[in-house]
Protein backbone atom coordinates (compact mmCIF):
# COMPACT_ATOMS: atom_id res chain seq x y z
CA UNK A 1 0.00 0.00 0.00
CA UNK A 2 1.83 3.05 -0.94
CA UNK A 3 1.54 6.52 1.36
CA UNK A 4 -1.00 8.42 -0.51
CA UNK A 5 -4.02 5.27 -0.14
CA UNK A 6 -2.73 5.07 2.72
CA UNK A 7 -3.87 8.56 3.83
CA UNK A 8 -6.81 8.67 1.74
CA UNK A 9 -8.37 5.41 2.66
CA UNK A 10 -11.73 4.70 1.57
CA UNK A 11 -14.22 5.39 4.81
CA UNK A 12 -16.79 2.72 4.95
CA UNK A 13 -20.07 3.10 6.47
CA UNK A 14 -21.31 1.27 9.73
CA UNK A 15 -22.90 -2.58 9.40
CA UNK A 16 -26.65 -2.28 9.73
CA UNK A 17 -26.66 1.51 9.52
CA UNK A 18 -26.02 2.80 12.48
CA UNK A 19 -23.72 4.81 14.16
CA UNK A 20 -20.25 5.34 16.41
CA UNK A 21 -21.68 4.07 19.81
CA UNK A 22 -19.63 6.36 21.31
CA UNK A 23 -21.96 9.09 22.46
CA UNK A 24 -19.11 11.86 21.93
CA UNK A 25 -18.38 10.62 18.32
CA UNK A 26 -21.35 8.92 16.78
CA UNK A 27 -19.25 9.14 13.27
CA UNK A 28 -21.22 7.02 11.02
CA UNK A 29 -18.16 6.60 8.11
CA UNK A 30 -14.82 5.03 9.52
CA UNK A 31 -11.71 3.31 7.77
CA UNK A 32 -13.13 0.20 10.01
CA UNK A 33 -16.00 -1.04 12.86
CA UNK A 34 -14.54 -2.66 15.58
CA UNK A 35 -17.45 -4.59 18.21
CA UNK A 36 -17.41 -3.10 21.61
CA UNK A 37 -17.23 -5.94 24.26
CA UNK A 38 -21.04 -4.90 24.68
CA UNK A 39 -21.66 -6.51 21.04
CA UNK A 40 -22.48 -2.38 20.14
CA UNK A 41 -20.26 -1.27 16.90
CA UNK A 42 -17.54 1.55 17.56
CA UNK A 43 -15.39 3.43 15.04
CA UNK A 44 -12.17 2.22 14.08
CA UNK A 45 -10.34 4.79 16.66
CA UNK A 46 -12.75 4.63 19.47
CA UNK A 47 -12.36 0.88 19.16
CA UNK A 48 -8.55 1.28 18.70
CA UNK A 49 -8.89 3.92 21.94
CA UNK A 50 -11.43 1.53 24.31
CA UNK A 51 -9.72 -1.22 23.60
CA UNK A 52 -5.78 0.00 25.10
CA UNK A 53 -7.11 2.76 27.39
CA UNK A 54 -10.27 0.28 28.70
CA UNK A 55 -13.24 3.82 28.73
CA UNK A 56 -14.24 5.82 25.42
CA UNK A 57 -12.38 8.14 23.51
CA UNK A 58 -13.45 12.02 25.05
CA UNK A 59 -14.27 14.58 23.17
CA UNK A 60 -11.37 16.53 23.74
CA UNK A 61 -9.49 13.75 21.90
CA UNK A 62 -11.52 13.74 19.23
CA UNK A 63 -11.55 17.03 18.51
CA UNK A 64 -7.59 17.05 18.21
CA UNK A 65 -7.65 14.22 15.94
CA UNK A 66 -10.04 15.45 13.35
CA UNK A 67 -7.87 18.89 13.56
CA UNK A 68 -4.82 16.65 12.66
CA UNK A 69 -6.40 14.44 10.20
CA UNK A 70 -8.15 17.55 8.63
CA UNK A 71 -3.95 19.56 8.13
CA UNK A 72 -2.88 16.46 7.02
CA UNK A 73 -5.23 16.13 4.30
CA UNK A 74 -4.71 19.65 3.61
CA UNK A 75 -0.80 19.43 3.58
CA UNK A 76 -0.80 16.48 1.29
CA UNK A 77 -3.15 18.55 -1.18
CA UNK A 78 -0.53 21.46 -1.14
CA UNK A 79 -3.32 23.56 0.29
CA UNK A 80 -1.91 25.22 3.10
CA UNK A 81 0.14 28.41 2.76
CA UNK A 82 3.92 28.18 4.72
CA UNK A 83 2.72 30.83 7.30
CA UNK A 84 -0.47 28.71 8.07
CA UNK A 85 0.91 25.55 8.10
CA UNK A 86 3.52 27.66 10.88
CA UNK A 87 0.24 28.51 12.69
CA UNK A 88 -1.30 24.96 12.92
CA UNK A 89 2.26 23.29 13.78
CA UNK A 90 2.26 25.84 17.11
CA UNK A 91 -1.77 25.33 17.81
CA UNK A 92 -0.71 21.73 17.87
CA UNK A 93 1.75 21.70 19.78
CA UNK A 94 0.04 24.13 22.71
CA UNK A 95 -3.11 21.51 22.58
CA UNK A 96 -0.46 18.37 22.66
CA UNK A 97 0.65 20.13 26.10
CA UNK A 98 -2.86 19.96 27.47
CA UNK A 99 -3.97 16.68 29.57
CA UNK A 100 -6.40 14.78 28.43
CA UNK A 101 -10.24 15.17 30.17
CA UNK A 102 -11.17 12.43 32.31
CA UNK A 103 -14.56 11.39 31.11
CA UNK A 104 -16.89 12.19 34.01
CA UNK A 105 -19.12 8.60 34.29
CA UNK A 106 -17.87 5.79 32.22
CA UNK A 107 -20.60 4.57 30.29
CA UNK A 108 -18.77 1.58 30.56
CA UNK A 109 -18.54 -0.53 33.68
CA UNK A 110 -15.23 -1.71 34.49
CA UNK A 111 -13.94 -4.57 36.65
CA UNK A 112 -10.61 -2.37 37.48
CA UNK A 113 -10.80 1.23 37.62
CA UNK A 114 -7.94 2.97 35.65
CA UNK A 115 -6.61 5.91 35.89
CA UNK A 116 -5.80 8.44 33.22
CA UNK A 117 -2.93 10.82 33.36
CA UNK A 118 -0.25 12.24 30.76
CA UNK A 119 2.17 9.63 31.49
CA UNK A 120 3.26 7.84 28.10
CA UNK A 121 2.29 4.45 27.06
CA UNK A 122 4.74 1.76 27.15
CA UNK A 123 5.25 1.95 23.00
CA UNK A 124 5.72 6.31 23.61
CA UNK A 125 8.50 5.67 25.47
CA UNK A 126 11.76 6.47 24.47
CA UNK A 127 14.75 4.25 24.79
CA UNK A 128 17.74 6.26 26.15
CA UNK A 129 21.11 4.78 25.74
CA UNK A 130 23.07 3.89 28.58
CA UNK A 131 26.62 4.52 28.04
CA UNK A 132 28.60 6.85 25.39
CA UNK A 133 29.55 5.58 22.12
CA UNK A 134 33.23 5.49 23.07
CA UNK A 135 32.82 4.76 26.87
CA UNK A 136 33.20 0.94 28.11
CA UNK A 137 31.65 1.99 30.95
CA UNK A 138 27.83 0.68 31.23
CA UNK A 139 25.95 3.39 33.46
CA UNK A 140 23.12 1.56 35.27
CA UNK A 141 20.89 2.52 37.60
CA UNK A 142 20.27 1.33 41.32
CA UNK A 143 17.64 -1.09 40.46
CA UNK A 144 19.27 -2.63 37.07
CA UNK A 145 22.54 -3.12 39.62
CA UNK A 146 20.49 -5.15 41.72
CA UNK A 147 19.11 -7.17 39.05
CA UNK A 148 20.63 -11.12 39.11
CA UNK A 149 20.53 -14.13 36.65
CA UNK A 150 18.49 -13.98 33.64
CA UNK A 151 17.09 -10.12 34.08
CA UNK A 152 20.74 -9.25 34.39
CA UNK A 153 21.58 -6.35 32.21
CA UNK A 154 24.02 -7.70 29.22
CA UNK A 155 27.20 -5.76 28.43
CA UNK A 156 27.11 -7.78 25.03
CA UNK A 157 24.17 -5.28 24.07
CA UNK A 158 26.23 -2.17 24.18
CA UNK A 159 26.90 -0.45 21.17
CA UNK A 160 30.30 -1.59 19.95
CA UNK A 161 33.43 0.55 20.14
CA UNK A 162 33.32 3.12 16.72
CA UNK A 163 36.28 1.34 15.73
CA UNK A 164 38.04 -2.23 16.52
CA UNK A 165 41.03 -0.87 17.43
CA UNK A 166 39.32 1.69 19.96
CA UNK A 167 38.74 -1.37 22.72
CA UNK A 168 42.56 -2.32 22.54
CA UNK A 169 43.42 1.28 23.08
CA UNK A 170 41.41 2.06 25.88
CA UNK A 171 42.54 -1.27 27.78
CA UNK A 172 45.93 -1.03 26.65
CA UNK A 173 49.07 -0.62 28.36
CA UNK A 174 52.20 0.31 27.30
CA UNK A 175 55.28 2.20 28.76
CA UNK A 176 54.56 6.07 27.82
CA UNK A 177 57.08 7.41 24.77
CA UNK A 178 57.65 10.62 23.27
CA UNK A 179 57.17 11.21 19.63
CA UNK A 180 60.54 10.68 17.35
CA UNK A 181 60.77 14.66 16.57
CA UNK A 182 60.32 15.85 20.06
CA UNK A 183 62.74 13.15 20.90
CA UNK A 184 65.90 13.91 18.72
CA UNK A 185 65.58 17.68 19.68
CA UNK A 186 64.95 16.90 23.27
CA UNK A 187 69.15 14.82 22.86
CA UNK A 188 70.26 17.86 20.79
CA UNK A 189 69.45 20.55 24.16
CA UNK A 190 67.30 22.55 21.65
CA UNK A 191 64.12 21.96 24.02
CA UNK A 192 65.98 23.75 26.74
CA UNK A 193 64.15 26.61 27.61
CA UNK A 194 63.93 29.96 25.42
CA UNK A 195 66.07 28.57 22.71
CA UNK A 196 64.94 28.91 19.19
CA UNK A 197 66.79 28.09 16.36
CA UNK A 198 66.87 31.23 13.47
CA UNK A 199 67.88 31.14 9.81
CA UNK A 200 69.35 34.40 9.81
CA UNK A 201 69.95 36.84 12.22
CA UNK A 202 68.35 39.48 14.05
CA UNK A 203 69.36 43.17 14.38
CA UNK A 204 67.72 44.56 17.80
CA UNK A 205 69.33 47.61 17.86
CA UNK A 206 69.72 48.86 14.34
CA UNK A 207 68.04 47.43 10.85
CA UNK A 208 69.54 45.41 8.66
CA UNK A 209 72.09 46.81 5.90
CA UNK A 210 69.97 46.41 2.19
CA UNK A 211 71.64 45.96 -1.00
CA UNK A 212 75.17 47.54 -0.48
CA UNK A 213 77.45 48.21 -3.39
CA UNK A 214 77.79 45.09 -4.70
CA UNK A 215 81.56 43.60 -4.80
CA UNK A 216 82.10 42.06 -8.29
CA UNK A 217 85.16 39.52 -8.77
CA UNK A 218 87.22 39.35 -11.84
CA UNK A 219 86.30 35.98 -12.56
CA UNK A 220 85.90 34.59 -16.02
CA UNK A 221 82.41 32.96 -16.64
CA UNK A 222 83.61 28.93 -17.05
CA UNK A 223 82.10 25.78 -18.99
CA UNK A 224 79.48 23.64 -17.82
CA UNK A 225 80.49 21.19 -15.33
CA UNK A 226 83.17 23.72 -14.37
CA UNK A 227 83.44 25.47 -10.37
CA UNK A 228 83.64 29.18 -10.71
CA UNK A 229 85.25 31.57 -8.31
CA UNK A 230 87.74 29.08 -6.91
CA UNK A 231 91.18 29.72 -4.94
CA UNK A 232 92.46 32.88 -6.97
CA UNK A 233 89.02 34.19 -6.63
CA UNK A 234 89.55 37.94 -5.51
CA UNK A 235 86.52 38.01 -3.43
CA UNK A 236 86.99 34.59 -1.83
CA UNK A 237 91.14 36.16 -1.40
CA UNK A 238 88.83 38.96 0.56
CA UNK A 239 86.78 36.91 2.23
CA UNK A 240 83.81 38.40 0.61
CA UNK A 241 80.81 36.18 -0.59
CA UNK A 242 80.30 37.07 -4.68
CA UNK A 243 77.03 37.99 -5.30
CA UNK A 244 74.36 36.01 -6.85
CA UNK A 245 72.66 38.28 -9.06
CA UNK A 246 76.29 39.81 -9.96
CA UNK A 247 78.79 37.19 -9.94
CA UNK A 248 80.71 36.55 -13.56
CA UNK A 249 80.16 32.63 -12.93
CA UNK A 250 76.70 32.91 -11.84
CA UNK A 251 74.93 29.23 -11.01
CA UNK A 252 78.79 27.79 -10.96
CA UNK A 253 79.67 30.53 -8.43
CA UNK A 254 80.96 28.46 -5.74
CA UNK A 255 81.85 31.49 -3.24
CA UNK A 256 78.60 31.59 -2.04
CA UNK A 257 78.87 28.81 0.93
CA UNK A 258 76.76 31.16 3.47
CA UNK A 259 74.20 32.16 1.00
CA UNK A 260 74.00 28.18 -0.12
CA UNK A 261 74.01 27.13 3.40
CA UNK A 262 76.14 24.44 2.22
CA UNK A 263 76.54 23.50 6.14
CA UNK A 264 77.29 20.17 7.86
CA UNK A 265 74.20 18.61 8.51
CA UNK A 266 74.82 15.76 10.19
CA UNK A 267 76.13 17.02 13.88
CA UNK A 268 74.86 16.50 17.14
CA UNK A 269 74.30 17.86 20.51
CA UNK A 270 75.93 15.71 23.38
CA UNK A 271 76.52 16.16 26.76
CA UNK A 272 79.81 16.20 27.99
CA UNK A 273 81.38 16.05 31.73
CA UNK A 274 82.46 19.21 33.06
CA UNK A 275 80.97 21.69 30.14
CA UNK A 276 77.81 21.60 29.80
CA UNK A 277 76.66 20.33 26.16
CA UNK A 278 79.21 20.39 23.15
CA UNK A 279 78.60 19.83 19.70
CA UNK A 280 80.27 16.74 18.09
CA UNK A 281 80.56 15.62 13.95
CA UNK A 282 78.55 12.46 12.64
CA UNK A 283 80.83 12.26 9.49
CA UNK A 284 84.06 13.12 8.13
CA UNK A 285 84.96 16.75 7.51
CA UNK A 286 87.84 18.23 5.49
CA UNK A 287 89.90 21.05 6.24
CA UNK A 288 88.74 24.55 5.48
CA UNK A 289 85.07 23.22 5.02
CA UNK A 290 82.74 26.18 6.70
CA UNK A 291 80.73 23.67 9.38
CA UNK A 292 77.95 26.11 10.34
CA UNK A 293 77.06 29.47 10.57
CA UNK A 294 77.17 31.40 14.11
CA UNK A 295 73.76 32.93 14.32
CA UNK A 296 71.54 35.35 16.83
CA UNK A 297 70.44 38.55 17.88
CA UNK A 298 73.22 41.45 16.72
CA UNK A 299 73.36 43.95 19.52
CA UNK A 300 75.60 46.77 20.47
CA UNK A 301 78.22 46.09 23.41
CA UNK A 302 76.13 48.31 25.29
CA UNK A 303 73.55 46.44 24.98
CA UNK A 304 74.83 43.09 25.67
CA UNK A 305 77.05 44.56 28.89
CA UNK A 306 73.54 45.80 30.18
CA UNK A 307 72.64 41.65 29.46
CA UNK A 308 75.09 40.51 31.20
CA UNK A 309 74.60 42.83 34.63
CA UNK A 310 70.69 41.91 34.08
CA UNK A 311 69.12 38.62 32.59
CA UNK A 312 72.80 36.54 32.39
CA UNK A 313 74.19 37.48 35.44
CA UNK A 314 73.55 34.31 37.02
CA UNK A 315 74.22 32.11 33.90
CA UNK A 316 77.21 30.51 33.85
CA UNK A 317 77.40 29.91 30.08
CA UNK A 318 78.07 33.14 27.53
CA UNK A 319 77.09 32.90 24.11
CA UNK A 320 78.48 36.34 22.37
CA UNK A 321 80.92 36.27 19.77
CA UNK A 322 82.42 39.18 18.29
CA UNK A 323 80.40 40.29 15.09
CA UNK A 324 81.61 43.71 14.03
CA UNK A 325 83.64 47.12 15.61
CA UNK A 326 80.91 47.80 18.51
CA UNK A 327 78.57 44.90 17.87
CA UNK A 328 78.67 41.24 19.31
CA UNK A 329 75.72 38.24 18.23
CA UNK A 330 74.39 36.95 20.84
CA UNK A 331 73.46 33.32 20.75
CA UNK A 332 71.71 32.37 24.18
CA UNK A 333 68.18 32.92 23.46
CA UNK A 334 68.11 32.29 19.08
CA UNK A 335 70.97 31.14 17.14
CA UNK A 336 72.48 27.90 15.56
CA UNK A 337 73.90 24.67 16.70
CA UNK A 338 76.94 26.41 16.57
CA UNK A 339 76.01 27.98 19.95
CA UNK A 340 77.03 24.72 21.39
CA UNK A 341 80.58 24.31 20.62
CA UNK A 342 83.10 24.45 23.54
CA UNK A 343 86.29 26.18 23.87
CA UNK A 344 89.64 24.84 23.57
CA UNK A 345 93.24 25.92 23.80
CA UNK A 346 93.81 23.39 21.04
CA UNK A 347 90.87 23.56 18.71
CA UNK A 348 89.81 21.91 15.46
CA UNK A 349 87.82 24.55 14.54
CA UNK A 350 88.33 28.52 14.03
CA UNK A 351 85.77 31.21 13.52
CA UNK A 352 86.21 33.41 10.35
CA UNK A 353 84.01 36.46 9.10
CA UNK A 354 82.86 36.89 5.55
CA UNK A 355 80.96 40.02 4.03
CA UNK A 356 77.34 39.54 2.79
CA UNK A 357 76.99 41.21 -0.58
CA UNK A 358 74.25 43.20 1.48
CA UNK A 359 77.27 44.69 3.38
CA UNK A 360 76.79 42.74 6.77
CA UNK A 361 78.58 39.96 7.46
CA UNK A 362 78.40 35.96 7.73
CA UNK A 363 80.04 34.10 11.04
CA UNK A 364 80.99 31.08 10.66
CA UNK A 365 82.66 27.93 12.23
CA UNK A 366 85.46 26.31 9.73
CA UNK A 367 87.19 22.89 10.20
CA UNK A 368 91.28 24.12 10.53
CA UNK A 369 91.88 20.03 9.31
CA UNK A 370 90.28 17.16 8.43
CA UNK A 371 87.87 15.74 11.17
CA UNK A 372 87.24 12.22 12.15
CA UNK A 373 83.50 11.31 12.51
CA UNK A 374 82.56 11.29 16.32
CA UNK A 375 84.97 13.99 16.87
CA UNK A 376 83.80 17.16 19.51
CA UNK A 377 83.79 19.99 17.46
CA UNK A 378 85.80 23.04 19.43
CA UNK A 379 87.38 26.54 18.82
CA UNK A 380 89.52 28.85 20.80
CA UNK A 381 87.35 31.23 22.31
CA UNK A 382 90.32 33.75 23.31
CA UNK A 383 90.09 34.98 19.50
CA UNK A 384 87.03 36.52 19.01
CA UNK A 385 84.53 36.18 22.47
CA UNK A 386 83.30 39.46 23.90
CA UNK A 387 85.13 40.71 27.00
CA UNK A 388 81.88 41.23 29.00
CA UNK A 389 81.81 37.73 30.06
CA UNK A 390 83.92 36.44 33.50
CA UNK A 391 86.93 34.48 33.41
CA UNK A 392 85.80 30.79 33.24
CA UNK A 393 87.88 27.99 34.06
CA UNK A 394 89.14 25.97 31.24
CA UNK A 395 87.82 22.20 31.30
CA UNK A 396 89.63 21.50 27.67
CA UNK A 397 92.23 19.00 28.42
CA UNK A 398 94.15 19.12 26.21
CA UNK A 399 98.25 19.75 26.85
CA UNK A 400 98.17 23.20 25.65
CA UNK A 401 95.40 24.22 27.86
CA UNK A 402 95.85 27.68 29.50
CA UNK A 403 93.73 27.08 32.47
CA UNK A 404 91.07 29.99 31.09
CA UNK A 405 88.75 31.05 28.80
CA UNK A 406 86.98 34.16 28.02
CA UNK A 407 88.54 37.57 28.69
CA UNK A 408 91.87 37.08 30.45
CA UNK A 409 93.81 36.62 26.86
CA UNK A 410 91.71 38.40 24.80
CA UNK A 411 93.57 41.43 24.22
CA UNK A 412 96.94 39.04 23.21
CA UNK A 413 94.64 37.23 21.20
CA UNK A 414 93.81 39.98 19.12
CA UNK A 415 97.44 41.07 19.00
CA UNK A 416 98.31 37.91 18.04
CA UNK A 417 95.65 38.12 14.63
CA UNK A 418 96.31 42.02 13.88
CA UNK A 419 100.63 41.02 13.64
C1 LIG B 1 78.99 29.00 23.79
S1 LIG B 1 78.66 28.11 25.25
C2 LIG B 1 79.05 26.50 24.78
C3 LIG B 1 77.93 25.54 25.05
C4 LIG B 1 77.69 25.28 26.48
N1 LIG B 1 78.61 24.28 26.97
C5 LIG B 1 76.27 24.88 26.75
O1 LIG B 1 76.04 23.91 27.49
O2 LIG B 1 75.36 25.50 26.27
C6 LIG B 1 80.01 28.65 26.23
C7 LIG B 1 79.96 28.17 27.64
O3 LIG B 1 80.30 26.79 27.71
C8 LIG B 1 81.16 26.52 28.80
N2 LIG B 1 82.45 26.08 28.26
C9 LIG B 1 82.79 26.03 26.97
N3 LIG B 1 84.02 25.54 26.82
C10 LIG B 1 84.49 25.29 28.05
C11 LIG B 1 85.74 24.80 28.53
N4 LIG B 1 86.73 24.45 27.75
N5 LIG B 1 85.88 24.68 29.87
C12 LIG B 1 84.89 25.04 30.69
N6 LIG B 1 83.68 25.50 30.29
C13 LIG B 1 83.49 25.64 28.97
C14 LIG B 1 81.31 27.83 29.54
O4 LIG B 1 80.37 27.89 30.57
C15 LIG B 1 80.97 28.86 28.49
O5 LIG B 1 80.47 30.04 29.04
Amino acid sequence: MDCESRLFKPLVPAPAGCECSNSDCKVRTASAWRKNPEGGWLCNACGIFFKTRGFHRPLSVIMMNRTAKRRDTELAKGNLTSKVRRKIRRKTKIKKKTSVEMPKSSPLELEEPQTYNDEPLPWEQKEYLKCGLYSIDLKLNDHEKSLKGKDKVKTSELFPLPIQYGQFLITDQRNFCLPWDIMTAHKQGLLQRGFKMIKTNIFVDRKRKQDDEPIVCNCKPCDEGEIGCAEECYNRVMFYECSPKHCPCGEQCSNQRFQKKESVKKVEVFKTKNRGFGLRTLVKIKEDQLILEYRGEVISKCTARKRMETKYLHRKSVYFLEYDKGEVVDGAVCGTLARFINHSCAPNCHIEKWRAPNGEHFIGVFASYDIKPGTELTYDYNFTTFGGAQEQKCFCGTPKCRGWIGVKHRSTSINAREN
